[in-house]
């Protein structure tokens, strides 16, 4: 079966730095896949190529054997993409905020109805669904954008650091919802966070990014057996591999059974 998400070789020049080097990846349907890197890495570029929202310099990206470049209507209609600074409608309530995007993905009312109710009510925004957006807190925010994300049911829902700007209830009710959507519903996510415990907690398998290039990918316990590291946390595989240093190389060439030159700048 095709992937859900197939990059092939995709790369992005800004100017003569090449913020993303050839990255190809595979995400199956119904995985919770975590993007990680130190900042910089060009895990929001890769992400921005992948949904539509910033051209490739080379490369492709399908979802669901769709090309998003040469068909990025079709390749929009399946899927959602929460960013870490939304820019949302700041002069709409939350309730019209939410009918606008059903409208725009052409929701039938009886699901806009019946999602619209799930989602506020598991992020607590009932009582601030009539108040204009501007007067919501960041998180409120975010709440609101992931509501409005999974209104149209994407195949692939992208989210950029959703965890940023969530109380502890909200971020646990995130993690808690991704990982149904994942498994009950054969949602594919594919997200950027920083924080290793929540990666480790709720991801299939994780991608780690470095000066552009992806230097390991697979589950925790495959990363831990290629490196020879039964007892690493991701936090300490992450450190090891992203230290820039001779070890790192040899650990990286390691994750990724091939020799592996990484750059110098
Ligand atoms: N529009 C742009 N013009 C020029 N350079 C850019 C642009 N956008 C990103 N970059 C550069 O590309 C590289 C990757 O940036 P990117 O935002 O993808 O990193 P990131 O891994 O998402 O970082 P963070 O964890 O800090 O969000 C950085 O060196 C950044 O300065």
């Amino acid at each position: 079966m095709k992937p859900m998400i197939d990059v092939q070789q995709l790369s992005k020049m800004f100017g003569t730095k090449k913020a993303v080097d050839s990255i190809n990846l595979q995400v199956e349907k119904g995985e919770l896949f975590c993007f990680l890197g130190p900042n910089g890495s060009g895990k929001t570029t890769t992400m921005k190529m992948m949904t539509g929202l910033l051209q490739p310099s080379s490369g492709k990206v399908q979802l669901s054997s769709i090309d998003v470049w040469a068909n990025p209507v079709e390749a929009k209609k399946r899927i959602a993409y929460v960013p870490d600074q939304p820019n949302m409608y700041d002069k709409l309530t939350g309730n019209e905020y939410l009918r606008f995007i059903a409208s725009v993905f052409s929701v039938k009312e009886a699901d806009f109805q019946a999602r619209k109710e799930k989602y506020i009510t598991l992020f607590e925004l009932e009582e601030a669904l009539n108040d204009r957006i501007e007067s919501y807190s960041h998180g409120m925010k975010q709440k609101l954008n992931l509501s409005a994300a999974l209104l149209h049911q994407p195949d692939v829902l992208f989210l950029d650091e959703p965890t940023v700007g969530l109380d502890p209830k909200g971020a646990k009710t995130l993690r808690l919802l991704l990982r149904e959507l994942c498994d009950e519903e054969k949602m594919t996510v594919f997200m950027t966070t920083h924080l290793l415990e929540v990666a480790a907690q709720m991801c299939d398998r994780v991608g780690i990014v470095f000066k552009g290039e992806l230097i390991a990918v697979g589950s925790i316990t495959e990363l831990q057996e290629r490196s020879g590291q039964a007892d690493a946390s991701l936090e300490d595989l992450f450190l090891a591999i992203t230290a820039d240093d001779e070890r790192a190389r040899t650990l990286i060439a390691s994750l990724r059974g091939d020799s592996y030159a990484q750059k110098t700048d």
